[in-house]
């Protein structure tokens, strides 16, 4: 996953000179329907207006001064904030480990405190890098960095601060798995859903709030262990569920606050409730042998927001077809200049409508870029062979 986030990144900055420049917007998209977490009321918000920035430009380019101003602001920002969020990452562990050092705090609570706070204040720091498409990819750095740290010390144990504070028993192999996990998920999380879609900081704040509270909780209060699993409690579960809904709804609101959503609330409430409902179950079964909950609950979550979102009607096939498109997609996305958001919300919310919104959409004809139409038509053909 690390790898590609920086496989994303490069070619996205090598085939971002060769397929499309951004420059001035030359047209403006309205989606075919506002993504399931807009409010319905298209009187109360203005659908979501998406930017596709392409034009052709002479390569080299003649790039005038200002534009040079333009281009190099949002990087030095991205590149200020990675720097920044690097460093409250260091020091979260730094801090974590001198307590536990202090015996102020035990290892498990020390552990389980990194575990909350870090994913947390992480998607809570996605808001001060830039608006660029680049600016996922730089973020994605911090986890990156930090699921080398963790690789390199779960072979060679350089580093016993951040042992220390981030396994259970001190056995330096334990980074390789839960931590190494919990990263991998930040990137995908960051890399995939970005401040784009709820689905990301919903399912970070079930894995970091709801998964880090039930352990905590639940190793103290957890005398009642359920029917299904001995290594579980009510009150680990109880208290997951409760805290991810309002970590949740926090974070939400946290991101609705700063215009990234709008959101209608009673139905938000309503879903992040079943969505808070499908983690606790996830959680609390019996599979730590098989998958680590740091996987099993945020990939259960978007698998639930996937099928969840798909259109009742679809059957199988279509269904199957969709899920294809959208991976396209978001792979075209991530090669072209398009703005990803248009791709990602299709991602959560694809079903045969939006087939429909991707065929009409123009794309220019350019040597360097496939016709999506074209493209989509013959994956349809092949599709129903
Ligand atoms: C202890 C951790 C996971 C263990 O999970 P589990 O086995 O208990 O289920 C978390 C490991 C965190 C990692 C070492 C540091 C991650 C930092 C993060 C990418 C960025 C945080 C930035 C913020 C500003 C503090
Ligand atoms: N739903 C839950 C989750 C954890 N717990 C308690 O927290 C401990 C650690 O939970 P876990 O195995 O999920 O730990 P991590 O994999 O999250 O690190 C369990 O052994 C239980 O004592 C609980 O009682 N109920």
């Amino acid at each position: 996953m690390a790898f590609l986030s920086f496989t994303l990144a490069l070619s996205h900055s090598f085939l971002h000179r060769h397929v499309y420049k951004s420059s001035t917007p030359t047209t403006t998209t309205q989606l075919s329907r506002p993504p399931h977490w807009l409010s319905p009321d298209p009187l109360v918000l203005p659908p979501i207006r998406i930017r596709l920035r392409r034009r052709l430009v002479s390569f080299p380019p003649c790039i005038p001064r200002s534009s040079l101003t333009s281009a190099t602001a949002p990087l030095l920002q991205d590149a200020g904030a990675t720097a920044a969020v690097l460093a409250g990452a260091y020091s979260l562990v730094l801090t974590f480990d001198s307590l536990t050092q202090r015996n102020l705090i035990q290892q498990s609570l020390s552990r389980k405190l990194v575990h909350v706070l870090s994913g947390l204040l992480f998607a809570a720091c996605w808001p001060i890098f830039s608006n660029s498409t680049r600016a996922r990819y730089f973020a994605s750095v911090v986890p990156f960095v930090n699921c080398l740290r963790l690789v390199i010390n779960g072979f060679f144990a350089a580093d016993e601060g951040l042992i220390k504070s981030v396994t259970r028993e001190g056995n330096p192999k334990e980074l390789l798995r839960g931590p190494l996990y919990y990263v991998l998920i930040l990137i995908l999380c960051a890399l995939v859903f970005w401040r784009e879609s709820p689905t990301g900081v919903i399912s970070l704040a079930m894995m970091c709030g709801g998964d880090g509270v039930a352990d905590i909780i639940g190793r103290r209060f957890g005398s009642m262990k359920l029917p299904y699993n001995q290594n579980k409690s009510w009150a680990g579960s109880i208290s997951m569920f409760i805290c991810g809904f309002l970590i949740s709804i926090g974070m939400l609101y946290y991101y609705s606050a700063l215009g990234y959503f709008r959101l209608d609330w009673i139905w938000t409430i309503r879903r992040v409730a079943v969505v808070a409902l499908v983690a606790t179950v996830v959680e609390s079964l019996p599979t730590a042998e098989v998958v680590d909950d740091n996987i099993s609950v945020p990939l259960s979550l978007l698998q639930y927001r996937l099928w969840e979102n798909m259109n009742s009607e679809s059957s199988l096939g279509t269904r199957v077809r969709c899920f294809r498109y959208s991976v396209l997609d978001f792979l075209l996305a991530t090669f072209e200049e398009g703005d990803a958001r248009i791709y990602v919300s299709d991602f959560l919310t694809f079903d045969k409508n939006n087939i429909n919104f991707w065929k009409a959409r123009n794309y220019e004809e350019d040597k360097g870029v496939v016709d999506l139409r074209e493209l989509k038509e013959r994956f349809l053909v092949q599709g129903k062979r």
